[in-house]
């Protein structure tokens, strides 16, 4: 990128080279004004510097001539000056310059002056995605198809907006650019219209609205539909990449926030050693099950305690205790179905929470689960566990902590009797003493 830099200090223009060429850029140089508009009158340049007072000329003065020459009109230009005179910078600005910064931080003004650079050269180009397109305009689309290429975004085209309605694909398209007046039944208002009604949410879905609209009232109303933003036609391509580059660049933002903000609920609500649900996740689930208050279909539990648990850590080492774990965790994961949840309820204690499944379902869910955990053998051990079963039924009005107390004295009665077994105490009570189910393996 050439930046041309018009500035009577042989000092300024020496930092200046050093800082662009370390940049990568190519640095053109010039002490006056005159020297300065010969540049640009000979080739093409992506900015221009150029400090108010100059030997024969002023920047602002300058600046005027630039902007009526070719290669001039359209190319950044920023003013080095520290005057604060509002008379001056009004001046400036009424002359055509881009900015005004002062000369004193060069390193941050060179920082600052790269955001102007036509081009998609600036590091503010977003990087990739895709823009569902709708122009009926030949001339038109094949400029903005241009442009979007450019850009480095894949489009996908169409004329009609009915045909982009049926093709709008909420995980493909980062944005979604629409002709106002397209030809068909549909046109680009309704398509608007619709894809707000399914998309509320602006910054999920970006809307740029295009049109040759006159009427100031009009484009406020596409506002109130829902478009985040408007270019009129016929296009100014500098204005259409920096409107569109926006937009795509906060939706990416966005989708990146939303993405970490899931990872971080997924690592609070989850035990690192199992990848089980942990007891802040049973929280939420037990909260929402509460407030059904008995409108649910009643649920099953299965409280897992594994046997001697101690002696594996006192005999093989913590590390082997946790392989055990992790790998009981694993058998757990591979049980349930898509509505059941499974917890890390404690050290080596387990919770299965089988929504809609009643006590005899729960206790024979269990039966399977201990049979498989006997010949699993993690970490090449003998393991074995004792389960405790209780279960709410429907229309049931009994709070789930109720329920896992139940499921508690459970796995307490299954250790009593002799471990590596299942006993379970269904949630209205009945059952809860020694005649309670119990389905009864060996503690080896
Ligand atoms: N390796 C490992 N051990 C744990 C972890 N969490 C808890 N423990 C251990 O689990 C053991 C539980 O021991 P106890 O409550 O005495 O129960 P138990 O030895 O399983 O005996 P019973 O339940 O009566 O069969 C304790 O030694 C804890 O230190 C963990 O994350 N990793």
């Amino acid at each position: 990128m050439k930046i041309l830099v018009v500035d009577h200090s042989k000092v300024f223009r020496a930092i200046w080279q050093r800082l662009m060429k370390r940049a990568g850029h190519e640095p053109l140089m010039c002490d006056d004004g005159e020297s300065g508009l010969a540049r640009i009158e000979r080739e093409r340049v992506d900015m221009i510097c150029v400090s108010l007072s100059l030997p024969d000329t002023d920047g602002i003065e300058f600046t005027r001539q630039v902007r009526r020459m070719a290669h001039g009109h359209d190319v950044p230009v920023i003013l080095l000056t520290s005057v604060e005179d509002k008379q001056v910078r009004r001046r400036a600005f009424e002359a055509g310059v881009t900015d005004i910064h002062a000369k004193t931080d060069i390193q941050q003004l060179f920082n600052r002056a790269r955001r102007f650079i036509r081009d998609g050269e600036t590091d503010s180009d977003p990087p990739s995605g895709c823009v569902l397109y709708v122009e009926d305009s030949r001339t038109v689309s094949r400029i903005m198809i241009h442009l979007l290429a450019k850009m480095n975004l894949e489009v996908d085209h169409f004329r009609s907006a009915s045909d982009a309605w049926e093709a709008f694909d909420e995980e493909r398209h980062d944005l979604v650019i629409s002709d106002i007046l397209v030809e068909g039944e549909m046109s680009g208002i309704a398509l608007v219209n619709r894809l707000r009604e399914r998309y509320p949410d602006k910054t999920r879905l970006p809307i740029l609205a295009m049109s040759g609209m006159e009427d100031p009232v009009r484009r406020v109303e596409l506002f109130r539909l829902g478009v985040n933003d408007f270019i009129n036609k016929p296009v100014i391509i500098e204005e259409a990449r920096a409107r569109i580059s926006n937009l795509i660049v906060n939706k990416q933002l966005f989708d990146q926030v939303q993405q970490q903000r899931r990872q971080l609920y997924d690592l609070a609500m989850t035990d690192p050693l199992t990848g089980l649900h942990n007891r802040n996740a049973l929280s939420d689930f037990t909260r929402q099950q509460d407030s059904q208050c008995g409108d649910s279909d009643g649920l099953g539990l299965i409280l897992i305690d594994i046997d001697h648990f101690k002696q594996i850590n006192d005999r093989h080492g913590h590390l082997v205790g946790d392989e055990v774990l992790s790998q009981v965790g694993d058998l757990l994961t591979k049980s349930c179905r898509d509505e059941d949840f499974a917890v890390r309820f404690g050290g080596e204690e387990l919770l299965l929470v089988l929504p809609g499944c009643p006590l005899e379902a729960a206790t024979r869910r269990a039966e399977e689960l201990r049979l498989a955990l006997e010949v699993l053998e993690p970490a090449g051990l003998h393991v074995t566990a004792s389960m405790g079963v209780s279960a709410v039924g429907p229309r049931q009005n009994i709070e789930l902590d109720a329920v896992i107390r139940l499921a508690d004295r459970a796995v307490y009665r299954a250790k009593s009797q002799g471990r590596n077994q299942v006993v379970s105490i269904p949630a209205d009570g009945s059952g809860d003493d020694d005649d309670t189910l119990s389905l009864t393996g060996s503690d080896s």
